[in-house]
């Protein structure tokens, strides 16, 4: 019997004016996902974790004021077959512009509610997606 292994990353939701998200699709992956990633054995909390990423992904700066918990979630991870992913999630603002770093192949915006068949990973598309669609953000 296999047992799937756990990989626990930090995620954050990003909006814009109008209720758009922002994904990204890592170098060499095929499927658009959250910003974010896992925990540095020096990172002092979730939201360090989080800024760290987003400033290595995205080039961006997180503001750590304002940051709301959406939960924990978890589906099987997009990059690693056989492992699930149990994410904390947080919506946060960061000061732009995002652009693409290294390891970053492509960032995109998603109007949650019309996602169509662009391929997104499941942890994205089956749990923190549709919870923006219930509940959308304070610009729209
Ligand atoms: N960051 C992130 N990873 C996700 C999401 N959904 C999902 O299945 N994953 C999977 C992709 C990978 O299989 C796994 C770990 O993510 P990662 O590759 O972003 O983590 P990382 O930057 O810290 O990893 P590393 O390559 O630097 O070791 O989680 C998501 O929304 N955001």
């Amino acid at each position: 019997m296999s047992v799937a292994k756990t990989i626990r990353i930090v995620a954050a939701v990003i909006r814009d004016g109008q209720g758009r998200v922002l994904l990204v699709r890592k170098r060499g992956a095929a499927v658009w996902q959250q910003p974010g990633g896992k925990r540095d054995a020096d990172d002092r909390d979730d939201l360090h974790t989080l800024a760290r990423e987003l400033h290595e992904e995205l080039g961006c700066v997180m503001q750590h004021e304002g940051a709301r918990w959406l939960g924990r979630f978890s589906a099987p991870a997009a990059n690693e077959p056989g492992h699930v992913v149990e994410a904390e999630v947080y919506e946060v603002t960061a000061n732009g512009p995002f652009v693409a770093q290294a390891e970053i192949e492509g960032v995109c915006w998603v109007v949650p509610a019309m996602l169509g068949d662009l391929p997104i990973a499941r942890l994205s598309r089956e749990f923190i997606l549709p919870l923006l669609v219930a509940s959308p953000g304070n610009g729209s």
